[in-house]
């Protein structure tokens, strides 16, 4: 294998890594990153830029991810781009799944080669795999639960592989919260990076948000400190009684991975009295979805879901379009939304609801990830909806 390699496994390579998926099917190819293997669904991400960002989302766990872009890993990692906050915590996607081995960095921020930052976090990767051959099937089929398996000598047992695929259970039901939430409340100032600059801080804070940490990416944490809020990250299952005491001048629900409506069994009793409080809310995906199921509505399993960078989306409250990064295999029903709710956001792809307000209280969310990280800003400016939001309840 050489290191521009941009071809599947040669019949003369002896494989080194695995994807065997829950059908049976065998994906063979050279192995990358960690050792080991690991079980998950398998989903495609169409982001042509930002794979440790993507790498590191928590929202990822229990996922192996499909990069459908060949070229991963030229770039190299760095230390910047982690998007993870717990780092004790079980990381975001457990394996990489890519189509040509990785070339030396080459990107003045990089500070080590991918498969050392891979296997530096246990994460497996696989590379020579005909990755549009795979998204074809996801499309075609839905998302597959599959085990990718890493062995430098190529020795596999693969029917004990085949049936750790087949019986795991797969996400649908899987609270994976517990896995990547903070083991403890923190506090949080650092702005977003600027060139040159590096990070910043938030000296004069004009808001105290309490964000709620299902999974969160710093990103987010740096736009709601560049708004000007001071956050203090609070653990999954912090009661509102702990919320509202510190009175927040507004909330955030994070995003995070798994279902939904497993999740929700703890996270909606809780976010029917923070809505019923009055204090501005503002969710983003997994937070998006339980504040859809504590308004009474239903969140249901995608197809394929959405996973990448030019996702476009309308705005139905301006009537613009955005073009929005996307990271979910869940959604919110929207034909279950009571009255008092209504749909600001939808999907230009497939119509699916993609954002949410309540008619009676200043609470607001979306299903995309407006941090970006990777992907475009065009979403930034919910950001300042959330801390105007705030500034008008501060000021009633
Ligand atoms: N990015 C997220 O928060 C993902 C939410 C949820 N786990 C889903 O897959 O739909």
């Amino acid at each position: 294998m050489t290191t521009n390699d941009t071809s599947p496994a040669w019949p003369d390579q002896k494989p080194t890594a695995l994807l065997v998926l829950a059908d049976g099917t065998v994906l063979e190819g050279f192995g990358l990153g960690a050792e080991g293997s690991a079980v998950g669904e398998v989903c495609f991400n169409t982001a042509m830029t930002g794979y440790e960002e993507i790498l590191t989302d928590p929202s990822y766990a229990g996922q192996l991810i499909t990069f459908t872009f060949p070229h991963i890993g030229n770039v190299g990692a760095n230390d910047e781009d982690i998007e993870t906050v717990n780092m004790a915590a079980t990381p975001g996607a457990r394996g990489a799944i890519l189509r040509a081995s990785i070339t030396e960095p080459s990107n003045y921020r990089a500070s080590r080669h991918l498969d050392a930052w891979l296997a530096a976090r246990g994460i497996i990767g696989l590379s020579g795999i005909d990755t549009r051959a795979l998204t074809a099937l996801i499309r075609e089929k839905g998302m597959p639960n599959a085990v990718i398996a890493y062995n430098k000598n190529g020795v596999f047992d693969i029917d004990a592989l085949k049936k750790e695929a087949a019986a795991w259970p797969g996400l649908v039901g899987m609270d994976l919260v517990p896995m990547v939430t903070s083991a403890q409340r923190y506090d949080w100032d650092e702005t977003v990076w600027q060139w040159g600059k590096g990070f910043g801080h938030q000296d004069k804070p004009e808001f105290h948000v309490v964000a709620v940490d299902y999974g969160i990416k710093r990103n987010i944490l740096r736009l709601l400190a560049n708004e000007g809020c001071k956050v203090t990250v609070v653990t999954a299952k912090t009661s509102a009684e702990d919320i509202l005491a510190m009175k927040p001048d507004g909330i955030f629900l994070s995003n995070g991975p798994g279902d939904p409506a497993a999740t929700g069994e703890y996270a909606v009793p809780v976010l029917k009295k923070i809505i019923d409080s009055g204090v501005p809310t503002f969710g983003i995906c997994l937070g998006h979805q339980m504040l859809g199921l504590a308004v009474g509505g239903k969140t249901m399993k995608m197809h394929q879901g959405h996973h990448g960078a030019n996702h476009p989306v309308m705005d139905l409250t301006t009537g613009k379009v955005e073009i929005t990064s996307m990271n979910h295999g869940f959604a919110v029903d929207k034909t279950t939304l009571p009255d008092n709710v209504e749909q600001t956001h939808y999907s230009l792809f497939d119509n699916s609801n993609c954002g949410i307000a309540l008619k009676d209280k200043p609470v607001f969310s979306v299903q995309y990830h407006p941090e970006a990280s990777p992907g475009p800003r065009d979403s930034h400016y919910l950001f300042s909806r959330f801390a105007e939001l705030m500034r008008e309840h501060k000021r009633a």
